[in-house]
């Protein structure tokens, strides 16, 4: 695939616009499946264990019902008298919260028979011979601990993440119907007019409870010191140097105030899930030593109308009293999707939280300590109004790791796991593109487990692996845990687009090509665009030729390396890029001499198939629509030869950045630069008409 920055607006601007549409679609379908299950729920309260599993999807379900069959028939009895505050000594009954010594004590005792996993390791459910439920949040790292649950013949399961770094399952089989039950409870409370007086549910401690309620409705959680450093994140080391300055800003505010130097009141991370967001942003509190107030964007609009917006007002409010601070808002784009995007107008009580968010942000005077930091997925969908100046308009990239930042991670939470000898770090890495730094985690914990049930002392390469497919499978997208093949492949096909780019006058230069497959993409070929061409919009006849020939670099390149059968279909993007691209040249810009310069209107023959992909222009004749034809493949094959030819005198050129890609994933614009220096062995053709 070519780098979307290449691609100018005029050129596919619409089909993103399509695409953007039927994300929306998507997104509107969301919605509703989730307000009708919390309407499930609502209606089977007395029974949300048993209707949470099914709910649940997929395999922890069934996990998740494994792990409750023995919970006793007072089950949902006692999660009856739960919802009644009077009570509350029957809380403890249903699930209880335990210390980890405590826990393992009790598995010593053989008290424990069953235990279920989080499919990130760090919390536990467990059951004991009656059926009684414990919990336990934030494991310690006890490389001990599956030795001793399988020599106390503990039956061990694990409920895997829904999605690579999503809540998981686990918090939704277990803790959605626990936290909906208090929810009850709390209204509950209300309408008993005993809203005052502190104390919420669950006792807090530590606040990483999620369940924790303050005095208010506020649902956000307060973490006083989160303990959480840059160490503890690996890799992303450019984000780690960006919020370093966050956290100058939290330390020494007198240093940038006296200056007259303006704080940052907001910072978007954007990146892929489980690229570690969140614990970026708790590593800036912790270094910072503030606060950390945090909430997910879901929470402010999902559970009750009309209450998000007093929410942020509270939460805002907190925060400044406990100035300076940090305030986290995870998934942002739940309430900071564009407004009023979509058909049925937009939806009022996410617009009202929006723009509460914004008020409280406007409403910072001059330093007031609080930073706030907001974490999406899909930063294209976002409110312009949250990026503008002022509000959030520090972003901050937090990618997917690479090799280097793989490694790193994996280094980091294999501590404390005891592995056999063969088992390499680095080849795990190699192995790993594509994955977050959530699916390592989660990987090495299934290792772990794997290594647990077959009674070994050890996790070695055996279980890795095992769990490396697990995990490929379980994700959507082929490529990732991709073959040496298949990464060579790749990078051959990147390497021919970023050199038939360099080779090409007056073109984009090359600003980063990468092997790291995202989106729908094994790779991509970024090139920097031309200031000069963006802002005037106008493209060359000279620089769409060359468009065409560097989009058809990355297949010339596979073929040329493996040969005409084994070239793939992975470059149907380009193809489909290619083809637009010439027949606009043709009967759009007026560039083919044998079709003179006419506008024609270039939409299907067939009128069934619609106009609404209609370009303006006259009608074409059939004659004519053969003549575009005959003129598109000209001109593409034209091209094609044009970049074979680039691609054949520079094959040095085009094996060494292929090999340097496979090694590194990775290129910068500045090594591009020097492999060119050093490896080419023909010179830049002057340009000609194709
Ligand atoms: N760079 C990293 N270094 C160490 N651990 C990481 C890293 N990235 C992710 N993890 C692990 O994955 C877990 C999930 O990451 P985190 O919740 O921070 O991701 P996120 O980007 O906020 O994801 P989401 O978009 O799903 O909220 C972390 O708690 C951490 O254990
Ligand atoms: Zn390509």
């Amino acid at each position: 695939m070519v780098g979307v920055p290449n691609d100018n607006d005029g050129l596919i601007g619409g089909l993103k616009r399509l695409d953007r549409f039927f994300e929306d679609l998507r997104c509107k379908h969301e919605k509703p499946v989730k307000k009708a299950a919390l309407a499930l729920f609502s209606a089977m309260v007395v029974t949300a264990y048993a209707v949470s599993p099914a709910l649940a999807e997929g395999e922890s379900r069934l996990m998740f019902q494994q792990s409750l069959q023995n919970a006793p028939k007072e089950t949902s009895s006692t999660t009856q008298k739960q919802m009644n505050p009077e009570n509350s000594a029957s809380k403890s009954k249903t699930i209880s919260k335990w210390r980890y010594s405590k826990f393992m004590d009790a598995v010593e005792e053989d008290e424990i028979e069953k235990v279920t996993f989080s499919a990130d390791g760090s919390q536990i459910l467990a059951a004991d011979k009656d059926g009684y439920l414990v919990r336990l949040d934030a494991l310690p790292d006890d490389p001990n601990l599956m030795k001793t649950l399988t020599e106390h013949k503990v039956d061990i399961t694990v409920v895997p993440q829904r999605e690579e770094g999503g809540p998981g399952a686990f918090f939704q089989s277990l803790l959605f119907p626990l936290f909906f039950i208090g929810s009850l409870w709390f209204l509950s409370r209300l309408s008993q007019g005993g809203s005052g007086g502190g104390g919420g549910m669950g006792g807090g401690g530590g606040g990483i409870n999620p369940m924790e309620m303050g005095r208010s409705q506020a649902k956000f959680q307060l973490v006083p010191e989160t303990g959480v450093v840059f160490g503890d994140v690996a890799g992303c080391d450019g984000a780690k140097l960006e919020l370093q300055e966050v956290v100058t800003f939290l330390k020494e505010p007198e240093t940038f105030s006296d200056l007259g130097a303006q704080i940052p009141r907001g910072v978007l991370l954007e990146g892929p899930p489980g690229t570690g967001k969140t614990l970026l942003a708790r590593a800036v509190a912790g270094e910072a030593a503030v606060p950390f107030f945090s909430i997910a964007g879901s929470e402010f609009v999902e559970m009750f109308v009309g209450v998000g917006a007093s929410r942020v007002r509270d939460l805002f409010k907190q925060a400044k009293e406990k100035a300076p601070c940090i305030i986290f808002i995870d998934e942002i784009d739940a309430v900071g999707r564009q407004r009023g995007a979509g058909f049925a107008g937009g939806n009022d009580e996410r617009e009202q939280t929006l723009n509460q968010i914004l008020v409280e942000m406007d409403g910072f005077e001059g330093n007031n300590g609080v930073i706030v930091i907001a974490a999406t997925n899909r930063a294209d969908i976002l409110d312009q109004a949250l990026t503008r100046p002022g509000r959030f308009d520090r972003r901050v990239m937090v990618e997917l790791p690479d090799f280097k930042g793989r490694a790193a991670i994996l280094r980091v939470h294999g501590r404390g796991k005891p592995f056999a000898a063969d088992v390499d770090i680095d080849m795990i890495a190699r192995r790993t593109p594509g994955f977050s730094g959530a699916s390592l985690q989660n990987m090495l914990n299934e290792a772990a487990i794997y290594a647990a049930r077959r009674d070994q002392t050890e996790i070695t390469m055996r279980e890795v692996d095992d769990a490396i497919e697990r995990l490929t499978i379980g994700l959507e997208r082929q490529s990732q845990g991709m073959s040496p093949e298949n990464k060579e492949l790749v990078a051959y096909h990147e390497a021919g687009h970023a050199i038939v780019g360099a080779m090409t006058h007056d073109y984009d230069q090359v600003a980063k090509i990468t092997i790291i497959p995202r989106g729908g993409a094994g790779g991509v070929t970024f090139f920097a665009p031309n200031e000069d061409r963006v802002d005037s919009g106008l493209y060359s006849k000279q620089f769409l030729e060359g468009q065409l020939a560097v989009a058809l670099g990355g297949r010339l390149a596979e073929e040329i390396v493996y040969g005409d059968a084994d070239v793939t279909n992975g470059a149907s993007n380009d193809l489909q890029q290619v083809t637009r691209v010439a027949r606009q040249m043709i009967t759009q810009f007026g560039f083919s001499e044998e079709i003179g310069q006419l506008a024609l209107d270039d939409s299907p023959a067939n009128p069934f198939m619609g106009r609404q992909m209609a370009q303006s222009g006259a009608p074409m004749s059939m004659s004519t629509r053969e003549k575009v034809d005959e003129e598109v493949k000209r001109l593409v094959s034209n091209a094609y030869e044009r970049a074979k030819k680039v691609l054949l005198d520079n094959r040095n050129l085009l094996d060494a950045v292929a090999k340097r890609l496979v090694e590194n994933e990775t290129m910068t614009a500045e090594e591009f630069q020097r492999m060119l220096a050093e490896f080419k062995t023909v010179e830049m053709m002057p340009y000609a008409p194709l």
